[in-house]
């Protein structure tokens, strides 16, 4: 379970994340809505200990982030949307090379990166060095790596950005098992059709403030309106995001 409790964060004059609370539940799928720029990633980097916010906290299965970072990280598998490989490395080397970090080793890594290697279906290019890889094919082995120590909260900044639909339709169906497994998932979009297939919950983002938050449900019934897709645009005031 990840809580987020009046997070604030500042670049120079840019006020990134204002005020930013939710509480993203196990056995869910929690999805940060929010126009480009809104502060979603500057909110997964402090979950994630990349960043240490002005002020607010996070609290990682009840562990502080800002005050137990390690403790906290260990608790926790992000894709980012860097997907920083090394070229000269096969897949399975840059998965391999993370698992020991994470303190992992021997059998059991080699276990575990077989496991995700099928799941992901990477079969064809594990073992290729990673230099010219396609954006899925990136996309898959940072995958892998984050949920390479079987982390109970996973958080994924928009997951399906450049991928084609059949690789996009992999995403969904991995990030539902995930929930299915009773992990705690949260992901990032600006697109409002995604976010609703998939998640249990939304929270919406804007200017670095929570904007509404709530079931699908729940946030059709307090913006007054059948719709989704107007409760959204009521909110954040803007029709971005909306596909055409
Ligand atoms: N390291 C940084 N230095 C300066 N400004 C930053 C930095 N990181 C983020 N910002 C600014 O903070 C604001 C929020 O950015 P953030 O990346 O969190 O938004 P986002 O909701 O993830 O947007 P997108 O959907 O475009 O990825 C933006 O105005 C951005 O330019």
């Amino acid at each position: 379970m990840i809580q987020a409790e009046h997070l604030k964060k500042s670049f120079g004059k840019v006020q990134a994340v204002k005020d930013v609370s939710f509480t993203a539940q196990d056995g869910q799928i929690t999805g940060l809505l929010g126009p480009n720029g809104a502060g979603k990633t500057t909110t997964l980097r402090i979950i994630y200990t990349l960043l240490k916010p002005d002020s607010g906290t996070v609290f990682v299965d009840g562990v502080d982030v800002v005050h137990q970072p390690l403790e906290a990280v260990r608790r926790l598998g992000a894709l980012t949307e860097a997907h920083g490989l090394y070229v000269r490395l096969t897949a399975r080397e840059n998965i391999r090379y993370f698992g020991r970090l994470r303190g992992m080793e021997g059998e059991a890594l080699e276990k575990r990166i077989e496991e995700l290697c099928k799941l992901l279906e990477m079969q064809d290019f594990i073992d290729r060095r990673t230099e010219g890889f396609s954006n899925g094919q990136r996309v898959k082995v940072s995958i892998a790596r984050a949920l390479l120590h079987d982390p109970q909260n996973v958080l994924l900044d928009e997951p399906t950005n450049g991928l084609d639909v059949m690789a996009t339709r992999a995403m969904r169906t991995l990030i539902r098992r995930l929930r299915d497994e009773g992990k705690c998932v949260v992901f990032s979009s600006h697109i409002m059709q995604e976010v609703s297939l998939l998640c249990d919950r939304l929270v919406v983002v804007a200017h670095g403030e929570v904007v509404l938050d709530g079931t699908k449900e729940e946030i059709r019934q307090k913006m007054g309106t059948d719709n989704l897709e107007d409760a959204f645009v009521t909110a954040i005031g803007s029709a971005e995001g909306l596909e055409e």
